[in-house]
Order: structure tokens, then sequence, then C-alpha cells
């Protein structure tokens, strides 16, 4: 069935008029945001902003730590915490506000550091991405980091206070799965994540 829409359909054209704060907290604001659509009808959306991002464009990073050891499967660090908005406890990637001045691959090693225990190195650093665009303007970077696990600062890591989950690379969606099973709420990240390295895994077709 043909729905009635608006044309044209190039979300180019939009453009924003004004922001204005319904609740501002400490760490997060409620917006109200005024923006023209293609047609030049003005409209608002409810969003949510952090009040906590400093001079970069990023509000945080999120990382993907690689733990790799000899003649051991590569595993993903994952980590599992309360989140109160959730009620609930995740997997996530660690991740973490950027502190003023700081750059987000300082942090991204900072923050695998504070959350796992573990030392590593970067390896790719993504553009800022964003997380939930229909609800908040928040972006993160996202980090790769190779953590070598034979040398001796990364043989016994000692997390701060949350609970540390190596999941190997190769049982990475059915471990989610099993977890999610279970009553853990998976990130999205981290499940895309998996998704995609299962499809990589796969025998590829070959077409006589
Ligand atoms: N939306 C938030 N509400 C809060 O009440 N407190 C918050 C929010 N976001 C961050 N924080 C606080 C919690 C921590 O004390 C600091 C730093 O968080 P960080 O470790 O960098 O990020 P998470 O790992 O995602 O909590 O900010």
């Amino acid at each position: 069935m043909e729905q009635d829409q608006e044309k044209p359909a190039n979300g180019a054209a939009s453009r924003h008029v004004k922001s204005e704060h319904l609740a501002k907290g400490k760490w997060i604001a409620l917006n109200q945001i005024t923006y023209r659509d293609p047609t030049g009808k003005e409209r608002t959306w409810e969003a949510v902003e952090r009040t906590t991002r400093h001079s970069g464009d990023t509000d945080a990073v999120a990382v993907i730590p690689i733990l790799k050891r000899m003649l051991k499967c590569d595993c993903v660090i994952l980590i599992k915490q309360y989140r109160p908005p959730l009620n609930g406890y995740t997997l996530e990637f660690p991740a973490g506000l950027i502190d003023k001045d700081e750059d987000p691959l300082e942090c991204a090693v900072r923050e695998l550091k504070e959350e796992t225990g573990y030392t590593g190195i970067p390896k790719h650093i993504s553009p800022g991405v964003c997380l939930d665009p229909g609800l908040s303007s928040s972006t993160v970077n996202m980090v790769t980091v190779e953590i070598d696990g034979d040398v001796e600062v990364n043989r016994r890591p000692l997390p701060e206070f949350i609970e540390v989950i190596p999941v190997r690379m190769d049982t990475l969606l059915d471990t989610l799965n099993e977890h999610a099973k279970n009553g853990l709420i998976v990130h999205s990240m981290v499940y895309t994540y998996a998704v995609a390295s299962a499809q990589m895994a796969k025998p590829k077709k070959i077409v006589p």
C-alpha cells in the first residue's frame, strides 16, 4: 500500500533552527530542538545531550579490546556492569567519557586499564559515530586496542570493581546469545561486532 509521504526525502535539506533546554542535570540535558524539514515546515524534536563534552566533537570512547596470547584463541574483552537506566546488567565494550584536553586514543588506553586492568596498544580509531541518533546527540570514537596477553603486565590484570569477561572470538555470537538468555542485556555495538565476525568466519561459497 502506498503511503502519503512528504517530498523531497533528501535529509540534507533539513536544517537546525534552535535548541532550548527543557531540563538540565549534571550529566545530561533534555533539549527541544526546532528544525525545518525539506518542505520548509518547522518541526520539533526532543533530544538528550551530554553536558560533559569538552572541545572535541565526541563525548566518549568505546574500546574494542582484542586479547592475543601465544597458542590461544583470540578473545574480546567485555565488561559486565549494572546500568541504572536499564535497571539491569549489561555486557559492553569498556567505555568512558573523554576528559578535558584528553586525546581519544589516550582515553581509550586509560579506560581499558581502569575498567579491565589490561594495558594495550591502539590499532584503529573510528571517526565520531553516533549511538542512538533518534534519542541523543552522543557520539563516540571506537578504538580497537590490541592486548599482548603474554607480557608480564597483562598476566594478572587487576580491574577496579567491574566484572571482566573475556570471550573467545570464535564463539562470540553463541556466548552472547547464552548471556542474553540468562538475563544480561548485550550492547548493540558488541552484538553487531559478533554478527559481523561470525559472517566473516563462514567459509566462502564457491560458485563453479
Ligand atoms: N547519564 C549519566 N547520569 C549520571 O548520573 N552519571 C553519569 C552519566 N553519565 C556518566 N555519568 C558519570 C558516572 C561516572 O562517575 C562518570 C564517568 O563515567 P565513565 O566511566 O566515563 O563512563 P561510563 O563507563 O559509561 O559510566 O560519569
